[in-house]
Parts: structure tokens; sequence; C-alpha cells
């Protein structure tokens, strides 16, 4: 589907809009729920994502296709591996082939599962043989996906010794490893995260509890990015959001005040608002602990005519598309003057966009949707715009509530 994009032209006046619960938290939250029946779950999302995770959860044996989902590929990997009498095959989309899954699968070896390699040594598909993981220490890098560590983390509650963790070299994406811990304190699992180690001790069985997933901070970073583009005055309500989050991309509260966007949290929303024109000529951001929101600050400093340098985002390589190289594709078309290294993006501030482009997805939810903002300041079209399904469904219906043309073509 391909879609022409004009955006509003007055101010954004208090619309409000419904995101869906957080695709991280929900797939945490399926894996713990099929370990202990006891755990329901409130504002799951309806992302792809989520959808593919729980139907993977219920099959016994045969073969499992998570399509582009890298956390139930990852979180099924250890799932199935410590399920005894679990025979399945894991596999994915052609870009899932491409995603490395062997620092789990060595862990998981190392605690005694049985994985094999179908195609390529180090990537999906693998085949499963479930089995009773008795070993209670592990050690792996941390460096390259936070995923491995939470996938280990998230079973290692049902193993009969818990687990001990040693995490070697520097730690990436450390909010969401905090995530995995918080959710199992929730359910009333100690753990312990101390300099390089991480330490869960076993639980057989849970108290019966509701875990209420917060809203999606991902998928809010592309309203951020709308107000931060719109004229002072513009504002947006966002339900349904807390100010303690288990999400590391709360910090787009902090970071959009640099582009004059200042949050209000409610009792069960947070409030965007346009309040001033940004001051800087550049903005400088390690991203190294929320790389899923990366893509929208980009867009959002093209838009403000801002420079930015964007670092930390060694993981972007191996996410839906290496988003680094596609990054630097698309917004070349609009004009912009932008230079990419294996983890950093360095764009000039520049005002004349290209109108009239046409961006491409490349598979990858984040490209249709970070770029999506941009109309406010030019028309374009979004190719495959159906890729947003994999975290954000409702995205184009949400944009047209605020006043934005989406015309398929
Ligand atoms: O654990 C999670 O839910 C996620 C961890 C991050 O991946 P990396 O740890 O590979 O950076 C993030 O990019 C992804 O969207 C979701
Ligand atoms: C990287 C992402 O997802 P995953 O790794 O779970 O495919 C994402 O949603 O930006």
């Amino acid at each position: 589907m391909k879609l022409h994009l004009i955006g509003p032209s007055g101010n954004i006046v208090k619309s409000s809009i419904q995101i869906t619960g957080s695709k991280s938290e929900s797939n945490r939250s399926l894996l713990l729920q099929a370990l202990y029946p006891n755990i329901s779950i409130r504002n799951r999302s309806n992302s792809d994502d989520a959808e593919v995770m729980q139907k993977g959860l219920a099959i016994e044996k045969g073969e499992v296709d998570i399509h582009h989902a890298g956390t139930a590929m990852r979180f099924l990997t250890g799932y199935f591996a410590s399920q005894e009498g679990k025979n399945i095959v894991l596999t994915g989309s052609k870009r899932m082939k491409e995603r490395p899954v062997k620092i789990l699968v060595d862990a998981l070896g190392s605690l005694g599962a049985d994985i094999e390699y179908l195609e390529k040594e180090g990537y999906p598909p693998i085949g499963i043989q479930g089995k009773k993981l008795t070993a209670g220490k592990v050690s792996l890098p941390a460096d390259i996906s936070s995923q491995y560590i939470s996938s280990l983390l998230l079973i290692a509650p049902s193993l009969e010794n818990g687990l001990e963790m040693e995490l070697i070299g520097k730690i990436t994406s450390v909010p969401y490893i905090k995530m995995t811990l918080g959710l199992l304190n929730q359910i009333g699992v100690q753990t312990s995260f101390e300099g390089n180690t991480i330490k869960v001790s076993p639980m057989k069985q849970v108290d019966p509890i509701e875990l209420v997933v917060e809203s999606d901070w991902s998928s809010a970073s592309y309203f951020y990015s709308i107000v931060a583009l719109s004229k002072v005055g513009s504002e947006i309500q966002l339900g349904s959001y807390k100010n303690d989050s288990l999400q590391g991309d709360r910090v787009l509260a902090g970071i959009y005040t640099d582009f004059g966007v200042e949050t209000t949290f409610t009792v069960d929303s947070i409030v965007l608002k346009k309040v001033r024109n940004h001051r800087l000529k550049s903005f400088t951001c390690d991203l190294a602990n929320a790389p899923d929101i990366a893509q929208t600050i980009a867009v959002t400093c093209l838009g403000l005519g801002m420079g930015c340098e964007l670092t930390g985002l060694h993981t972007l390589k191996i996410k839906e598309t290496d988003r680094l190289e596609a990054m630097k594709a698309e917004l070349s078309k609009f004009g912009a003057k932008v230079e990419v290294t294996d983890r950093a993006l360095l764009l000039q501030p520049s005002f004349d966009l290209i109108s009239e482009v046409a961006v491409d997805t490349y598979n990858d939810h984040r490209m249709a949707m970070a770029f999506a903002p941009l109309a406010l300041k030019t028309s374009f079209v979004v190719n495959d715009a159906e890729v947003v399904s994999k975290s954000y469904p409702d995205f184009w219906k949400d944009l047209k509530k605020l006043g934005f043309q989406a015309r398929e073509l």
C-alpha cells in the first residue's frame, strides 16, 4: 500500500489518542503467563509481534513462524528450550534469518539446551528439542542485543535453581533488561542486578495477579515528533501512560523539551504541548539505552531544520533492517546531508526540503512511522505503509484523527 501524506495546516488542538500496550511489556507478560497461568494481562498490545508471540506460545510441536518479531524469536528460543518434551522449529521472515541468535543459543547450550541450526550457523531457523535445564549459572556477551539476556531472565525463575548471569562487555539497551526484572518483581520473583551480575531466584508458582501493560512509549514518539513539528500551542493527549514507566523510551519526555515540547502527566495519560520554538542549532544524544526512538528523533531534527549527532546506535544494523543505511538513504531523498558510521548518525542543519519524494520502508515499521510527521512540513509518499502493523496497526487511522490526509495511491 502506497500512501500520499499531507499534514494539517493549522494547529493540532486538544486531540486525544489511545495507544495500546507496549509490545515489549506484552511479549514478556505473555511468556510469563505461559509459565505461570495465574497471571492475567490487561491492555495487551494489538501489534503483529504480540499476536505471533501469543500464537507461538500455544504450539506444542511443529513449526512456529514469528515473521519479523525479534523479541518473539529470542524469547521463544529460551522458552521452548526449557519446556521438556516440546519439539519445535522456530523460523521467521527473510530478514529474521539474518538477525543473529548465536549468543543466546550458546548461552542456552551451556545450560544444557538442545538447539540446532537448520540453515546458517548462528541464525534462524533453529530446531529446538525442549529439555529440563538444570544448570544455574551462565555468562554471555551483553553488547549486541539485550533481548538474549531478557530471554534467559524470563525463564530463569522457572528453573530449579533460578539463574546467576554474568554479563560480558558493555551492556547495551539496559532499560529493557530492567523492564524484564521489573516484571519479574511484579509477579513476586526476587532479583538483583549489581555491576555485571544478575541473579534471579526460583519460583514454582505465583499468586493470581493482573499485569497492567502501560501503553507503548516507542509508539508515543511519533506524536512527540508531530507536536515538535507543529505550531506553538498544539496539543495532543495520549493514553494510557504513567510517570514511573518500565519502558526506557520514556526518556522522550525529557529529550523533546529540547524541541519545545512539554509533557504533563495526568492520572492515566500524558499531554504533549508545543510551548516554544526550539533554540538549538544542533542536537546531540547517546541513544544506546533507547535505540528504537533514533529514527523518530532524526526526522524531527530534519523537520525543524536542525542538525543532529546521534550516537550509541550500534544495535541498529541488526534490527528490522540496517536502520543506519536506511535512514541515510531516505533522509537524503529530502535533500538532507547525512553521514552514518556503524554506530552513529550525523545530520547537517538544512531548511529546504524536497517535496513529493517516495519514502521506502524496508519492512521496518519505524521507517514508515518516523517519517510520517514530516508531512507537517512537506507532502510525500510512504511505500509499503502497511508495515506499521508490526507494532502499531492503528497508526494511520490515528494520524487521520489529527487531521492528516493519508490517501491510498
Ligand atoms: O527487549 C525488548 O523488548 C527490546 C529490546 C531492544 O532490542 P536490543 O536489545 O536488541 O537493542 C529494542 O530495540 C526492541 O525493540 C525491543
Ligand atoms: C527492534 C525492534 O523490534 P524487534 O527487535 O523485536 O524486532 C523494534 O520494534 O524497533
